[in-house]
C-alpha cells in the first residue's frame, strides 16, 4: 500500500524568550496510507495540532524545525517554498478546524467563501461552473436546499451546518488528504454522529488524518491509531491492536475513558496529573512522572521503539524488560510498584 504522508524522524520545538529551543515533537515516525484513516490521539498539549500544522506548513513563527522529513508522495514538504505550499494547501491537502466560526468570514456568503477556494486553485473556471460545483459540494455534505443556502451568511447556519460547510470547503478541490483537527468536538452528539458518518465516506476518495483526544471518534472511523504523549509517538498500530491490546501505560490510561470497548479483565487505570509544560519535559521517558509502572531506567533514558506484530509499535522500556540485550539495565531495575 503506498504511503501518502510519511513522517521520518521529524523533530520541532519552540524558541523561548532566552533564545533557547525547547523540543516538542521528537523523532516523529508514522505514515498515512492512501485511502486510509489515521487517528492521532493524546491529551491536550501532546503536540497533535503541531503535527498537523507541520504537514500544512502553518507552524507558529516561534517554531523551529529541528530535523527529519515529512514526505508527501515521496517528496519532502519541509523543503518546499511558501509558493509551492500554497499550491498544495487546499488543493492536495486540506484541513478542517475545531471552531468553524473563527475560520469563516462573517461578512461573506457561504457560496462566495467556498467558491474562493476553487478560484485560487483553478483560476480559469467560469463563475457558473464554480456555482454549480459549490452547490453540488454542499449537497454532498448534507446541507438541505443548497441553491438558496449559497447566498446566506455564516450566522444563518447552525453549528453542525457550519462544520459541514467547512468540510465542503475543504473537499471542494478533492484533496488527497483531509486533516480533521477536533472537527467534531464542538458539536452536539447527534450532529457529531452525522459528521462522523460523512468523514467515513471520505475515505472512498482519499486519506484522512483525524486529530482528537477522543478515542471513541477514532474507533468509529480510523484504520490506524497513533498515540502521542508530550510530543512523542508512544504507540501506534492498527485500530484493533490499539483498542484490544494497548501496550503503553499511557495508551492503557486513555482506554479507561472508553471502558465499554475494553474487556473488564484488563488492567485499567485513569492517569492522574496532566501533560507537562514543554519546559518541564523529562530527559528520558516524558511519561515517567505519571507512569504507574515506571522503572529507574525510564527517568533519564529515552525508550527505544519496539516493533510488535503487524506494524504495532510501542516506545516503552517495559517492553524490553528481561531481554538479553538489556540485561545490564534490567538487572538493576525494580518496578516502582514492587
Ligand atoms: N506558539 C507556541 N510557543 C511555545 N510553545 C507552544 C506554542 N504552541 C504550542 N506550544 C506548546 O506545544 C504544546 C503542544 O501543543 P499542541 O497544540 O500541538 O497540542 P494538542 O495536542 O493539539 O493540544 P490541544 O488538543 O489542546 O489542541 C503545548 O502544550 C505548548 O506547550
Amino acid at each position: 500500500m503506498s504511503k501518502l504522508i510519511e513522517f521520518k524522524n521529524y523533530s520541532m520545538g519552540f524558541r523561548n524568550e532566552k533564545g533557547q529551543i525547547n523540543n516538542l515533537l521528537d523523532n516523529i515516525c508514522f505514515s498515512i496510507e492512501e485511502g486510509k484513516a489515521v487517528g492521532v490521539v493524546g491529551e491536550s498539549g501532546c503536540g497533535k495540532s503541531m503535527t498537523s500544522l507541520s504537514i500544512m506548513g502553518l507552524l507558529p513563527t516561534s517554531a523551529v524545525i529541528q530535523g527529519g522529513e515529512i514526505l508527501y508522495k515521496g517528496t519532502d514538504l519541509l523543503k518546499k517554498s511558501e509558493i509551492e505550499m500554497q499550491k498544495i494547501r487546499g488543493r492536495e491537502i486540506a484541513m478542517i478546524f475545531q471552531e468553524p466560526m473563527t475560520a469563516l468570514n462573517p461578512v461573506l456568503t457561504i457560496g462566495f467563501q467556498i467558491g474562493e477556494v476553487l478560484k485560487i486553485h483553478f483560476p480559469n473556471l467560469k463563475e457558473e461552473d464554480i456555482k454549480k460545483e459549490v452547490i453540488q459540494q454542499l449537497e454532498l455534505v448534507g446541507i438541505p436546499n443548497p441553491e438558496a443556502r449559497v447566498n446566506q451568511y455564516p450566522h444563518q447556519f447552525s453549528g453542525g451546518m457550519r462544520q459541514r460547510v467547512m468540510i465542503a470547503m475543504a473537499l471542494i478541490c478533492k484533496p488527497k488528504l483531509l486533516i480533521a483537527d477536533e472537527a467534531t468536538t464542538a458539536l452536539d452528539v447527534t450532529i457529531q454522529a452525522q459528521v462522523l458518518d460523512l468523514m467515513k465516506r471520505l475515505k472512498e476518495n482519499g486519506s484522512l488524518m483525524v486529530v482528537t483526544h477522543n478515542l471513541g471518534v477514532v474507533a468509529e472511523i480510523c484504520d490506524k491509531v497513533v498515540v502521542m504523549y508530550a510530543g512523542r509517538v508512544v504507540e501506534q498500530g492498527r485500530l484493533e491492536a490499539i483498542l484490544e491490546n494497548p501496550k503503553h501505560p499511557y495508551t492503557r490510561g486513555l482506554m479507561a475513558a472508553i471502558p465499554t470497548m475494553v474487556s473488564s479483565d484488563k488492567e485499567l487505570y485513569t492517569i492522574p496529573g496532566t501533560v507537562p509544560n514543554i519546559e518541564d519535559f523529562e530527559k528520558g521517558c516524558r511519561f515517567f512522572p505519571r507512569c504507574e509502572y515506571r522503572l529507574d531506567i525510564c527517568k533519564d533514558n529515552i525508550p527505544p521503539t519496539k516493533r510488535l506484530m503487524n506494524n504495532h509499535y510501542v516506545q516503552c522500556w517495559l517492553e524490553f524488560e528481561g531481554e538479553e540485550a538489556n540485561d545490564d539495565f534490567n538487572n538493576s531495575q525494580s518496578r516502582k510498584s514492587d
